[in-house]
């Protein structure tokens, strides 16, 4: 496996005084997708967070790409190639969709040729490039989930986080985007999800990290912890078993 490409060490932050990570500690290596998994309320959607500079830590380091980028501002962060997919639809429903895209590019720095990368993204998404002249409200729930993935490739991130990409998406269109981040780990993003899915979200993936009460339970590669039934009732409620079913 390669290095790491993002690692956190010792996260402890949460909401006033409420403390969610503590204590947080992992390691993502490059190029791999890494899933993390976890109850409901442990502190997953708060990691991404910390990381992307909206949580305000009281302590822990975070290091990407060899260097120390605790606390820095969002614009720093994608700057040095960190982008951020959160939960949920985040599109301009009234544009287009390849002004949509294009709105992915509004930091990148002058003499980068947006037009290029808007077609780059929209090759990765052939239902994006159908219908890039339509309104974005008319796409499909999975086809707006792709339309905020390919506006986040614009500035040619080298770390994505994503939230619960497969939210509201039929097998189909979950099976069709998780393609797209295996194709996109190939090229050597590196990407970390978060993902209520977990089997097949760890059937894609190359690490799995468990995360407990703002703790790191486990890090093992994700084919282990996909096989390990006791991570499915401890940590997931049996769900690992009822998806298997
Ligand atoms: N903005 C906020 N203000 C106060 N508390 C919050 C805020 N966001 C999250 N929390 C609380 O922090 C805890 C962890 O939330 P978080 O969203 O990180 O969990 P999660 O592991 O991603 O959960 P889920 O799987 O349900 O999305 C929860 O108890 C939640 O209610």
């Amino acid at each position: 496996m390669s290095d790491p490409i993002l690692s956190v060490h010792n996260l402890v932050g949460g909401y006033g005084k409420m403390t969610i990570l503590n204590g947080t500690t992992f390691a993502v290596p490059q190029a791999t997708i890494t899933t993390i998994i976890g109850p409901n309320g442990a502190g997953k959607s708060t990691v991404f967070k910390a990381i992307f500079g909206l949580l305000k830590l009281r302590e822990g380091k975070i290091n990407f790409a060899g260097r120390d980028v605790t606390n820095l501002s969002q614009r720093a962060l994608l700057n040095a190639g960190i982008c951020y997919v959160p939960q949920g639809r985040n599109i301009f429903p009234e544009l287009s969709v390849r002004h949509n895209i294009e709105l992915g590019g509004v930091s990148a720095g002058k003499g980068i040729d947006l037009q290029s990368r808007i077609e780059a993204a929209l090759d990765l998404f052939p239902a994006l490039r159908r219908k890039s002249t339509q309104q974005a409200s008319t796409l499909s729930g999975g086809e707006q989930k792709q339309l905020e993935i390919a506006r986040s490739l614009l500035l040619e991130p080298k770390l994505v986080l994503i939230d619960e990409p497969s939210i509201g998406l039929s097998p189909l269109m979950v099976q069709q985007t998780f393609d797209i981040l295996k194709s996109l780990r190939d090229r050597g993003v590196t990407i970390l999800m978060i993902e209520q899915n977990a089997r097949s979200a760890l059937e894609i993936s190359d690490i799995g990290i468990v995360l407990e009460l703002g703790q790191t339970r486990m890090v093992d590669k994700a084919e282990r912890i996909l096989n390990n039934s006791r991570i499915g009732q401890l940590f997931l409620g049996g769900a690992m078993e009822d998806n298997a079913a």
